[in-house]
């Protein structure tokens, strides 16, 4: 039998959903500059690199995978790479090094000065990805942090910060996946493929 609570907890994920959708415009300007800071790399020859944990792992290929296969519009592939598909790096640097290490490792041997990291974290406090910011900094590769709540250590270390204004995890993530679609649209479009 359905629990009588299934219908009013939907209700209220919804309701919150839609209270907080409702406040994303004022993302606006961050948006818009990650999305040309991401373009103008992809039209300088550089690539879009991703990491993230969890939900904010799958949102990472995710947007990598609309940039190599496509968006909306049919066009040339355009270079993402998501840092926590390669099941065999993670689990070497992981068991070899540290989990904190997962990403910022891979970052020091595919990154490029010019490139673009998106880093997600609903918290802004994942240490792999911390670690893959101040990687980032030092190498000359712009970093976007995609976060929530107050944005945490990552807000300090990102070149652009997109902090979505909750402190509910799996809302943030709705939000972050929004932001994500929208990045892929403004790409092509900066890109002249739209
Ligand atoms: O998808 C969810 C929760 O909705 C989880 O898998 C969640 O992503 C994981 O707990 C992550 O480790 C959280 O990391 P972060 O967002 O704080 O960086
Ligand atoms: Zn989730």
């Amino acid at each position: 039998m359905m629990s009588s609570s299934a219908p009013t907890l939907f209700q209220s994920n919804l309701d919150e959903h839609l209270r907080l959708f409702h406040q994303l415009a004022t993302l606006t300007p961050e948006v818009n500059e990650a999305g040309r800071r991401i373009a103008a790399a992809l039209a300088q020859g550089g690539k879009l690199l991703l990491c993230g944990n969890g939900g904010s792992a799958a949102d990472a290929q995710h947007i990598a995978s609309e940039l190599t296969g496509r968006f909306i519009h049919e066009r040339r592939p355009l270079a993402g790479i998501a840092l926590t598909t390669d099941s065999s790096a993670l689990t070497c640097i992981g068991n070899d090094y540290a989990f904190d290490e997962v990403f910022a490792r891979q970052l020091r041997a595919l990154g490029r000065s010019g490139d673009v990291l998106i880093g997600i974290s609903t918290s802004g406090h994942s240490a792999n990805v911390v670690k893959a910011a101040q990687t980032a900094r030092e190498m000359g590769i712009v970093f976007i942090g995609l976060l929530g709540r107050d944005g945490g250590a990552l807000k300090p270390l990102s070149d652009v910060a997109i902090v979505v204004p909750s402190v509910v995890t799996a809302r943030i993530q709705e939000a972050h996946l929004l932001i994500g679609h929208t990045l892929c649209g403004l790409i092509e479009h900066e890109l002249g493929l739209a």
